[in-house]
């Protein structure tokens, strides 16, 4: 069984909340996108239009259908423009304590049934779940980057996640034409747990002198067939959101294996967060990205 879904809020503008409101909005869904600042939603929206764009000049979708899909999106800087929507996906940055904050105040003016979930990289979908009024509709979708390209979603049942909010979940997934893994609840989920300890590796040897960024991204590009070497793939995620991840693993695994590089600390300290802040590994200030190191 499942519960219909027609309009999708999502929560926090930035790279995965543009990529999953581009695609849901395609798919024929109605979405509120939802961010605490008004000049990260026109970004959001100029980014969706831009995508599409390009998705039009390479005939994958028509002129009509792009702006139908900017049509079906509305964006918001209040949380109660949320309140009708059937399935709320939240895609803030990547601390608990923001996510639990937000989950605690949308509750408040969602409908009873209304279904919550989290695209969180890393962090315990049961745990987020506890914070809300809704334990048994809550779960995790979690989309990778970029969310229009890539073919993947995890989908991650908490505790107490009943049968519907799962099977909903995986009909939604199916109506935007990606495939599921499933995964249990444990840190960081399939994806990260075994990518996350990749990059974080790649630092280290960045760290330790072992190659500088160009040797170790032209490695992995050309010696292990990586679409992107594991560097320029960090500062394509975020650094801050790397950070999270390795810290969520480092803390919930309790094993020194998962130990954040502290260059990858050092980056994030000095605001040097990759693409977003338009400097990490690699210095995107110019007109191609030069390495930092
Ligand atoms: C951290 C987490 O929690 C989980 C994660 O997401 S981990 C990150 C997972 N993602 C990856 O590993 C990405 C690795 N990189 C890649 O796969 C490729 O480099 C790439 C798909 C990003 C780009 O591929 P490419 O061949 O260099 O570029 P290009 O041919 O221009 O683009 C391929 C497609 O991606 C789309 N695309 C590329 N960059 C995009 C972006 N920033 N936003 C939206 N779409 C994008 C293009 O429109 C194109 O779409 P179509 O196939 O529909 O035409
Ligand atoms: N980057 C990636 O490759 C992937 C990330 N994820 C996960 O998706 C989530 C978002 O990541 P990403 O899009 O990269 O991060 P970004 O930093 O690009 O975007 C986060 C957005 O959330 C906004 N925000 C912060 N606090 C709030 C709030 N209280 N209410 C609403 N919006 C808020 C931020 O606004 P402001 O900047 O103004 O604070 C920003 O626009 C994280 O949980 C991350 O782990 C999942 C898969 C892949």
């Amino acid at each position: 069984m499942t519960v219909a879904i027609k309009k999708v809020g999502v929560i926090g503008s930035g790279q995965m909340g543009n990529g999953i409101a581009h695609v849901a909005a395609l798919a024929g869904f109605d979405v509120v996108l939802n961010d605490v600042s008004g000049d990260r939603l026109k970004s959001a929206l100029a980014t969706i239009n831009g995508n599409l764009t390009r998705q039009v000049a390479k005939k994958a979708i028509s002129e009509t259908d792009r702006k139908q899909a900017l049509d079906r999106i509305t964006s918001a800087e209040s949380l109660d423009a949320l309140a009708d929507c059937d399935l709320v996906i939240e895609t803030a940055i990547e601390k608990e304590e923001t996510k639990r904050k937000i989950f605690h105040e949308v509750c408040a003016v969602l409908k009873p049934e209304a279904i919550v979930a989290t695209n969180s990289s890393s962090i315990s979908i049961t745990r987020l779940a506890a914070s809300t009024d809704r334990p048994e509709k809550f779960i995790g979708i979690h989309f990778m980057n970029p969310v229009p390209a890539m073919e993947l979603v995890e989908l991650i049942r908490g505790i107490a996640t009943d049968d519907m909010t799962f099977d909903t979940a995986k009909a939604f997934v199916a109506k935007l034409g990606k495939q599921v893994a499933v995964s249990e609840d444990f840190p960081a989920f399939i994806v990260n747990r075994i990518l996350l300890p990749m990059i974080n590796e790649a630092i280290y040897t960045l760290y330790e002198g072992v190659g500088n960024v160009e040797a170790i991204d032209a490695a992995m590009k050309l010696g292990a067939h990586h679409p992107m070497g594991p560097l320029e793939l960090a500062d394509f995620i975020g650094l801050d959101t790397c950070l999270s991840i390795m810290q969520v693993l480092h803390e919930g695994l309790a094993d020194s294996k998962y130990r954040p590089c502290p260059l990858l600390v050092k980056y994030v300290e000095a605001g040097w967060l990759g693409r977003k802040s338009q400097r990490g590994f690699y210095d995107y200030r110019g007109d191609k990205p030069i390495p930092t190191r």
